[in-house]
Formats: structure tokens, C-alpha cells, sequence
């Protein structure tokens, strides 16, 4: 039988504060701060991404998300084996893996979890057992989400950017093609036994359809919540998205 559990969850993506601290190379905007204002405005979870090359969320900054977060904080990270010492060490609510390439502008793709099966499952294997729940960020692909299954996840994340992009550029026929794609995917992941989330590129314009999805427990939101901070401020941005999405579950 099929149920869905608890209220659509939203995990506030705090990478790009660290971006513009980094653009300066000082202290300010401080992640910290802004991930304890997204708790304030209603955030269920943050998200960081440590990137091999550290150009935005560093090391220190999931040292100190480690100490001051209330809420759950989800650890994307590539699947090598300097990230697994960390996350071993840190043993954070949930661990998403990630592809990550150096030269890429933001993570443009799904991991191919289906070509690296067998490492994937070992890479996974600790962590799971050190207590963090294990997520699995993939395009909305059948064998994709087949291979998550199969190698112990307990978690898939469903790269929204495709859809996100197609809107952008106004190709709304093939954007809804993908929202099907997402859409079955959504359902097929809830029916295997795995959590759903989704995330990447989400706005205002597109949260509504992903969010409807009842599959989906969780998105994660970032890069447009901190650009949109700079007009409306980070919490009111924050708590507009959390409206849309109780709306869009209504
Ligand atoms: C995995 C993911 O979707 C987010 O972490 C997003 O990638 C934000 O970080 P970047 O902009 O560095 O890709
Ligand atoms: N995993 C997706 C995420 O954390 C947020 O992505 P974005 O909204 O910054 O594109």
C-alpha cells in the first residue's frame, strides 16, 4: 500500500552565501548566520555542499554547522575517499552523494550510479552504518534510481535542474516531459521503498509542480533562496517558499 508520510520538508541550500563571502576572501556573509535565520523562517533541514575544490562551503563551516544547527543538515558530497573521512567524522543527519566535476559552473548532471554500482555500494556502506541516512542525487532515469535501490541508499534526490533550465528558456513542452519524467520517477522511487527528495535550480515559477508530487518528502532549495534574499531579505524569502509549497500540497 502506498502512504506519504508528514508535511513536504524544505532543506534551505546555504552554499552561495559562502560563494559571496568568498569572492572577498573574508568572514562576511557567514553561512552560520544565514543557516540560523533559515531555521528561524521555517527551513526543516540545510544544506552544504563541500566541494573538492572548496570554492564556496569550506571545512570549517561544516565544523560549525556541526555545532550550532537544531536542524537536520544534509552533506552533499563526491564519492571519494577524503569526503568519507569527513563525513565519518562528522556523522551528519544525511550524506547526499553528488557527481562533481572541477570545471563544471554548478552540478549539471545526476550520478551514473548504474555504471559504478559496485564501489558506490562499499563507498555508502559506512556511512550508513555510522548512522547517516544516505541519499543518492540522480536524474530522473529508471536504471538510475533501479541502481540506488539496489546498492543500500535509503535516499534519492531528483536533480531538478533539466526541468528548471527548459523553463527558463521557455522550451515548455520538453519542460513537461520532464516533469513527467520526474513525476514517474517520484512514484517508482516511493514504491521501491526509497525516501524522495528533489532539488536544483528551483524558483518560485517552478516549486509548485515539483512540490505537488506527494511521492516527494523533501526539497532542497538554495541558490535562488540567496539571490532572492537580496531583495526581500533572506528570512521572508525563506518563508515565501515555504507558503508555495504547503500551497502547491494543499
Ligand atoms: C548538488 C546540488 O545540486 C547543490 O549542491 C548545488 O550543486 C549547489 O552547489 P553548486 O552551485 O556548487 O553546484
Ligand atoms: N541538491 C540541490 C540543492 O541543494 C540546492 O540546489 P540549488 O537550489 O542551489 O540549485
Amino acid at each position: 500500500m502506498t502512504t506519504f508520510a508528514g508535511r513536504l520538508r524544505l532543506g534551505v541550500n546555504i552554499d552561495h552565501v559562502a560563494t559571496v563571502r568568498n569572492a572577498r576572501g573574508g568572514a562576511y556573509p557567514c553561512p552560520l548566520r544565514a543557516a540560523q535565520v533559515a531555521q528561524e523562517a521555517g527551513a526543516d533541514g540545510i544544506t552544504a555542499h563541500l566541494r573538492e575544490d572548496r570554492r564556496h562551503i569550506s571545512d570549517a563551516d561544516i565544523d560549525g554547522l556541526m555545532q550550532v544547527l537544531t536542524v537536520p543538515l544534509n552533506f552533499e558530497m563526491a564519492a571519494t575517499p577524503e569526503m568519507q573521512a569527513i563525513a565519518l567524522r562528522h556523522k551528519p543527519h544525511a550524506v547526499c552523494i553528488v557527481p562533481e566535476k572541477r570545471e563544471e559552473r554548478t552540478t549539471e548532471g545526476g550520478l551514473d550510479v548504474a555504471r559504478d554500482e559496485n564501489r558506490l555500494a562499499h563507498f555508502i556502506a559506512p556511512l550508513r552504518e555510522a548512522g547517516s541516512r544516505v541519499s543518492i542525487f540522480i536524474a530522473a532515469d529508471r536504471p538510475q534510481v533501479e541502481a540506488a535501490h539496489r546498492i543500500g541508499a535509503q535516499v534519492i534526490e531528483l536533480h531538478t535542474g533539466a526541468y528548471c533550465d527548459l523553463h527558463a528558456e521557455g522550451r515548455l513542452e520538453e519542460r513537461d516531459d520532464e516533469l513527467a519524467r520526474l513525476r514517474d520517477m517520484a512514484r517508482f522511487a516511493h514504491d521501491l521503498g526509497l525516501e524522495v527528495h528533489a532539488g536544483h535550480g528551483l524558483t518560485y515559477e517552478t516549486v509548485q509542480p515539483v512540490a505537488a508530487f506527494p511521492e516527494v518528502m523533501e526539497l532542497n532549495i538554495g541558490h535562488f533562496l540567496i539571490g532572492e534574499a537580496i531583495f526581500r531579505g533572506l528570512g521572508p524569502a525563506i518563508a515565501e517558499m515555504r507558503r508555495m509549497m504547503d500551497e502547491a500540497r494543499t
